[in-house]
């Protein structure tokens, strides 16, 4: 077995965390060696117990008091910290060395999208310390409510995945509330919406012509825009969604499997295609 390392990244309350312990839950149910790295330095609680916490060389609550930095300043401050005291990252990892990391990474975009703090750390961990890395990038299911909402998430992962520069593997989670149809949930506005299961499809693996006449159809006067971005999409080919559902156990074991493939990615064997959810599922709720 070699090292690796699996970042969970996404926007705040996507469901990093909850996904974190489910996938250590299932590793290790199968007698796999899996343990967590919480990233987040304003972290509050655990659903499950980290092996190695950020928290434990700093955090951001004392560096916002005594440096008077905002919560985003703050941040930035507790990475450069971090990346100049490559030490303590040193001596953590060396306890878990024939292991596999799940990353629990703080949910502020930016750290994504806009800052090259998350790649340096990503390329120390591969190049110094020679980790396998990949990561998961999570959006809610209420993204794709509608068109404009899902343009935005999209554009927000891919944008990670051209920074972060690793295999990623798009998830849109809290499937669960989709298939419920609880009052105020995404499932309710799909239903709202007159989507049907066999719609959403095109959600997750992007058609490109569909989606551009549903967006012109809400924003008419963004023509261009649209067509702009869905070509954009549709250049990049980057884009699909793998449905998480946590309620499933073969859900998560699925993108367990998913995540195996995509860290052997270009070691020895081409990435299996990932099994997709029964999207019977949708059809049915919507009955
Ligand atoms: N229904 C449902 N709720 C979920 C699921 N995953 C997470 N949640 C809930 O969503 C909320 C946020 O989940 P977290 O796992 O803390 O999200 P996070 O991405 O780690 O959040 P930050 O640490 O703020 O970035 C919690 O109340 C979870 O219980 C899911 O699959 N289904």
């Amino acid at each position: 077995m070699g090292k690796y390392a699996c970042m969970l990244t996404g926007p705040a309350g996507a469901g990093k965390s909850t996904l974190a312990a489910a996938l250590i839950t299932h590793a290790q149910a199968s007698g796999r060696n899996v343990h967590l790295f919480n990233l987040d330095p304003a972290a509050e609680r655990f659903e499950f117990a980290p092996s190695i916490d950020i928290k434990e060389l700093i955090s951001l609550e004392d560096v916002m008091t005594e440096m008077e930095l905002g919560p985003n300043g703050g941040l930035v401050y507790c990475f450069e910290y971090l990346m100049d005291n490559l030490d303590w990252l040193s001596e953590q990892l060396s306890e878990y060395n024939d292991d596999y990391l799940i990353i629990d990474c703080p949910g502020q975009i930016e750290l994504y999208t806009h800052t090259s703090l998350l790649s340096r750390f990503i390329n120390t961990l591969s190049t110094s310390f020679n980790y396998r890395v990949m990561a998961c990038y999570l959006l809610e299911s209420n993204f794709i409510d509608d068109v404009n909402k899902y343009f935005a998430g999209t554009l927000s992962a891919m944008s990670s995945m051209v920074n972060l520069e690793v295999p990623m593997i798009n998830v849109l989670s809290k499937v669960d509330l989709l298939k419920k149809g609880e009052a105020g949930s995404s499932r309710h506005l799909i239903a709202r919406a007159g989507r049907t299961g066999k719609d959403l499809e095109r959600f997750l693996d992007p058609d490109p012509t569909l989606i551009l006449s549903e967006a012109n159809s809400h924003n008419p006067k963004f023509y261009n825009l649209n067509k702009a971005i869905v070509q954009l999409i549709e250049d990049f080919s980057l884009i699909n969604f793998h449905p998480l559902d946590l309620t499933s156990e073969d859900s998560v074991g699925d993108l367990l499997s998913h995540i195996d493939n995509c860290m052997q990615y270009g070691e020895d064997e081409e990435p299996k295609e990932p099994k997709d959810m029964d999207m019977g599922d949708f059809a049915e709720a919507e009955e």
